[in-house]
């Protein structure tokens, strides 16, 4: 058995959405493939102080902001690692490289450079994720009505619309599902459809957003591009991690008139919970738009939301 090695990792992120790679040394394990800036945990450090610590050393910046993002352990030949990512969306100083061969600032889903060192596939697949997810409620405002707010919502910039409709009779969501998958991808956004995966290849869409029982009945992860969950609790990410998904939804964080009655978890039962997962996770029930930082600060990749984030793409 191999020791496991703690690594901190850092998503420095411009306001463009671009994010910095750094391309390691020779005389280094894996010289030339492409990291994110970081490094080794040392005895006694937090992994967010390591991070602090080593761009600093590296980079010679000044971390002023970081959130918990995802955690993925990785098995090389040299050693295991436990990789802590952070995300770091404010810093001061110039980045001023002292340990890579070079270094590149890329977007998520074009990037230019390679090959990336092993572990981080995964980490680029979740940066290509949109950060505001929003859930249709057709059923309760109408269809005419929910496809109008959603044309609105993706020409204001929604990335990912994910088709949920438990209240339409089959013939009427079959129809919606087509005509919101096909407005979704037009525009160049994600599109998953909620509980029914056979309906969501009949309609094109990206993938399938599974409630959390038929998370809890599913043995293989199913064979779509993009595939996520509802959760409500550890075992149920777990469960979202083992399966390899790409995406968890955990909530309610707020109190919701979807789950009338469930207790609402806040910010830090939020950041308990979703602490540790190697997949991104957003935070879900009764949040807008404004709550985007305080969710991202408890370690989401993002929002969801069915009322609450519409508006802010209109
Ligand atoms: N910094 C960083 N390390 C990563 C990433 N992905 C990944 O698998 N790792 C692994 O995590 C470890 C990083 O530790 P490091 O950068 O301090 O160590 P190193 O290999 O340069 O060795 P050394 O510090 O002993 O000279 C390496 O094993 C590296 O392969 C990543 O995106 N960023």
């Amino acid at each position: 058995m191999k020791k496991i090695v703690d690594v901190a990792a850092g998503v420095i992120t411009r306001p463009d959405g671009s994010f910095l790679l750094g391309q390691r040394a020779p005389g280094t394990f894996y010289p030339g493939y492409w990291e994110f800036p970081g490094g080794k945990v040392e005895a006694g450090e937090t992994p967010a102080q390591a991070l602090v610590r080593e761009l600093d050393e590296e980079l010679g910046i000044r971390v002023q902001a970081l959130n918990p993002w995802l955690m993925r352990e990785h098995h090389y030949e040299h050693a295991h690692v436990r990789l802590h990512f952070f995300e770091v969306p404010a810093w001061s100083g110039e980045v001023n490289d002292h340990v890579h061969s070079a270094l590149v600032w890329q977007h998520a889903g074009r990037l230019e450079v390679g090959p990336m060192l092993p572990a981080n596939g995964p980490i680029l697949k979740a940066l290509r994720l949109p950060r505001t997810m929003g859930i249709t409620h057709a059923g309760e405002i109408g269809v005419e009505a929910q496809l109008a707010v959603l044309d609105t919502a993706l020409a204001g910039g929604l990335r990912l619309v994910q088709v949920r409709e438990p209240a339409l009779d089959a013939a009427v969501r079959e129809s919606f599902a087509i005509e919101a998958v096909r407005r979704a991808r037009a525009a160049g956004a994600l599109a998953v459809v909620n509980g029914d995966e056979q309906l969501a290849l009949r309609c094109g869409a990206d993938g399938v957003h599974l409630p959390a029982v038929q998370l809890a009945a599913l043995d293989v992860r199913p064979d779509l591009p993009w595939v996520g969950a509802s959760c409500h609790t550890r075992a149920e990410l777990e469960r979202a991690a083992a399966l390899e998904l790409d995406y968890a939804v955990l909530g309610a964080v707020g109190e919701t008139p979807t789950h009338p009655g469930q207790a609402a978890l806040g910010w830090e039962g939020f950041a308990r919970l979703a602490a540790g997962l190697p997949l991104p996770v957003f935070a879900v029930g009764g949040l807008t738009a404004a709550d985007m930082a305080a969710a991202r600060a408890a370690g989401a990749h993002g929002i969801a939301a069915i009322r609450g984030v519409w508006g802010a793409f209109a």
